[in-house]
């Protein structure tokens, strides 16, 4: 285990020696990385015992991704599949059940290049819709592998408006089963992952109807292959959606289901059910069902989307101290790109992003964990704001990742491009999160709507002490700050306290002016739902600025817990400085409107923000560092820990199958297309 070289690296010749330029960055760390990575892992004890994981992942050869990308489709599948297996039996062996963190840590070091994983997004389902029994029985099923499960809710014609589901589930008293069917060809199931070629059953969303009244979206299990042979079932039409812009491994399928029986016990039933003689009974609320998505978009935030921007500043900044381009003085050598101040302007804050999204991610699964069980036993009090915070902050998430691992990929210049970069990859994976669990302009308005209700709540009773307290992410919303900014310079500019107060101002002006405009049209006899539409992009803007607000609170929060660490307090307290005058900068206009900052303080906000570009920058190996992603994992030429960039390019290129078989094109086409013209010669 001994040297970080020797735990991180893909154990090729060159890498026992690191490659000077990442050397020197690494001569004299500031802080302890290893705290960091400790404190990012949130403990000594899972630092230890992640890495004992990664060393075994690694050290199988099953695990080995050196050819992963210049598999064909099918062939990525297949070994996508064959890892899943594979981990299946070392998990059983070595005793690492489904939840563990072996567990966890495992999926981590193999993410994106093990399939299956819906498995775990249909326990989500079964967990939260199904009541004790269902959970029981499903939930170790799933666990054991005896069945493969997804969620199957999204249909050709509808994925976000869940109302607008066509697949029908009409129970039969005379059976005590319901008929799973697809009226229509928009009805047809469309997407869920894994459901192509792979799994055995899936947890289908349907209408509800019992004795021809419709309830809304259930959830019901339904066999799609047979156990023995995996065939189709009866009934059952399945297949593979076909190619899309990434995510090649996985085998996004359709399912059409012609009148497909299950037992009434297949409806998960936590929050509703139907007793044998059809009679319904709701336990819970119209959107009840919907607590699978919420428990699966906080649980993706930290495991699924962030990851990516992760990985991705680890390979462009790790790339950016081995590139040398140009010169910045004539006489010098050429420069580290990383030296150049819009390098830093492009990467640091990604990092910085990297790190705030890391503690607001933390905040988020500790507020579902502490709500979650209440809401199970059917206390919703805490519902609301945790679906509007889950959904603003899966949207933000997902929607800063994609552009960040864009820009790292760009940052990379022509290698970037190179899917042996590992960024495309990375990038595609990203855009994706974008769309899945909720596409993203539909999940910032659920929270804009909910900021809207707090708004309107908090203006009825100005001064008065409410009745019970505000939910605490919008109790700000009860407070407003000062009108103006009171910095004077651009060392004012470094002080938590004041850029917090000026998310918070911002944020605030925003949700009122949306709130006014609305009911400014429904004043002039606008009605309410077009009153809502004509003032979506202004609610988009505001509910954008809380998720802004928040992330800089809890980073600020973060941070200040720090102190018993001053050196890493320090270098995290630049972090959180950086990305609150990033966003400050790059929406400077909502800054200005009111004139809570005045021009000159935007320029003060400026040059705070550019004076720490070259202190981060130093550090900039050591916070990547501190993510502590082994090569395997990040699968990456640029990125690997001994920074040999160009032997591995090349070395990887030379095993690209064009350049080890014979052309066929050459004698079809090449040398006809050469010949063609000898005669004239
Ligand atoms: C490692 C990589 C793995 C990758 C795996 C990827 C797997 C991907 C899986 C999927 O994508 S599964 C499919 C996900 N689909 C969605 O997320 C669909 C998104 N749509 C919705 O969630 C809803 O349709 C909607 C947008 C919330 C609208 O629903 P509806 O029209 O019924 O509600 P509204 O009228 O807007 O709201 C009514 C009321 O209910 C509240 N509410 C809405 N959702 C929830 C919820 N989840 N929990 C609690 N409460 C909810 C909403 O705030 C309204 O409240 P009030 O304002 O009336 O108080
Ligand atoms: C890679 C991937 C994996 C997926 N995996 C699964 C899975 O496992 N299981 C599953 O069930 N589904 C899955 N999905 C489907 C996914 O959840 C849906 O695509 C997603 O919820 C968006 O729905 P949609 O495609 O209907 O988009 P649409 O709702 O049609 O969105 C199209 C546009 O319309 C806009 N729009 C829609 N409604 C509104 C509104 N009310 N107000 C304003 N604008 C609106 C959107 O903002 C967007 O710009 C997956 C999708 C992808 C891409």
């Amino acid at each position: 285990m001994g040297s970080p070289v020797h735990r991180v690296s893909l154990g090729d010749t060159w890498s026992r020696q690191v490659h000077p330029d990442i050397d020197s960055e690494r001569c004299t760390p500031p802080f302890s990385v290893e705290r960091l990575t400790n404190i990012l892992d949130r403990g000594v004890q899972n630092t230890v015992l992640r890495r004992k994981v990664e060393s075994i992942i690694q050290g199988d050869p099953v695990f080995n991704l050196k050819d992963h990308y210049f598999m064909t489709q099918d062939e990525q599948y297949e070994a996508a599949v064959q890892k899943k297996f594979h981990l299946e039996i070392l998990a059983r062996h070595l005793g690492w059940s489904l939840d563990s963190p072996e567990r966890n840590y495992a999926e981590r070091a193999l993410s994106g290049y093990a399939n299956l994983n819906l498995q775990g997004i249909a326990m989500n389902a079964i967990r939260s819709l199904g009541s004790d029994e269902q959970i029981a029985k499903w939930v170790q099923l799933c666990k054991n592998f005896q069945i493969i499960a997804t969620y199957a809710q999204t249909e050709l014609g509808h994925g976000t408006n869940l109302r607008g589901l066509e697949t029908e589930a009409t129970y039969d008293a005379a059976t005590q089963e319901f008929v799973i069917h697809s009226p229509t060809m928009t009805a047809t199931k469309w997407w869920p992952g894994d459901l192509g070629r792979s799994v055995t059953h899936a947890v289908v969303l349907a209408q509800l109807i019992c004795s021809g009244v419709q309830h809304g979206m259930h959830a019901f299990i339904v066999p799609i292959r047979s156990l023995q042979d995996h065939t189709p079932l009866p009934g059952i039409t399945v297949g593979d959606i076909g190619p899309k812009m990434g995510l090649e491994p996985v085998d996004n399928g359709f399912l059409r289901l012609n009148h497909v029986r299950v037992p009434r016990e297949n409806m998960l039933s936590r929050f509703a059910e139907v007793l044998p003689d059809g009679t319904y009974r709701r336990l819970g609320t119209a959107q009840s069902n919907y607590l699978a998505m919420l428990m699966t978009r906080v649980w993706l935030l930290s495991t699924g989307i962030l990851p990516y921007l992760q990985k991705s500043c680890v390979i462009a900044v790790r790339y950016s101290v081995i590139r040398h381009q140009s010169h910045l003085r004539p006489s010098d050598p050429e420069a580290k790109i990383l030296d150049y101040q819009t390098q830093q302007q492009k990467l640091l804050p990604q990092l910085a992003m990297s790190y705030a999204f890391h503690f607001l991610a933390t905040s988020l699964l500790e507020f579902f964990h502490s709500s979650f069980n209440a809401i199970l036993n059917r206390d919703f009090s805490l519902l609301p704001e945790l679906h509007a915070l889950s959904s603003g902050m899966k949207a933000m998430v997902s929607d800063f990742c994609a552009q960040g691992t864009e820009i790292c990929r760009r940052a990379c210049g022509g290698h970037g491009y190179s899917k042996l970069s590992g960024l495309p990859t990375l990038v595609t994976q990203a855009i994706a999160s974008c769309t899945y669990e909720g596409e993203n302009t539909v999940l910032y308005l659920q929270l804009a709507r909910f900021l809207m209700k707090i708004y309107l709540q908090v203006q009825l009773s100005p001064g008065s002490t409410p009745q019970k307290p505000l939910p605490w992410s919008v109790r700000y919303l009860a407070t407003p700050g000062p009108a103006r900014c009171t910095a004077q310079t651009a060392a004012h500019f470094l002080c938590p306290d004041l850029y917090t107060t000026a998310w918070a101002h911002v944020s605030f002006r925003l949700i009122k002016d949306a709130v006014h405009h609305t009911q400014t049209l429904m004043r002039s006899g606008v009605d309410q739902h077009d009153a809502w539409n004509q003032t979506a992009v202004i609610h988009l803007q505001a509910a954008k600025a809380h998720c802004y607000y928040i992330t800089v609170r809890s980073f600020k929060e973060a941070v200040e817990k720090l102190d018993n660490e001053p050196a890493i307090q320090q270098v995290l307290r630049c972090l959180c400085d950086l990305y609150a005058l990033h966003g400050i900068l790059t929406n400077s206009g909502d800054f200005l409107h009111d004139g809570f900052l005045s021009g000159a303080q935007v320029d003060m906000a400026r040059t705070a923000f550019l004076d720490l570009l070259p202190l981060i920058r130093k550090d900039a190996i050591f916070l990547t560092d501190a993510f502590d992603f082994t090569d395997h994992c990040l699968n990456s030429a640029l990125g690997c820990y001994d920074g040999h960039v160009y032997e591995r390019l090349f070395e990887w290129a030379k095993k690209s199958p064009a350049n080890n078989k014979e052309n066929p094109a050459y004698g079809k086409y090449i040398r006809p297309l050469l010949q063609s013209w000898r005669p004239k010669l």
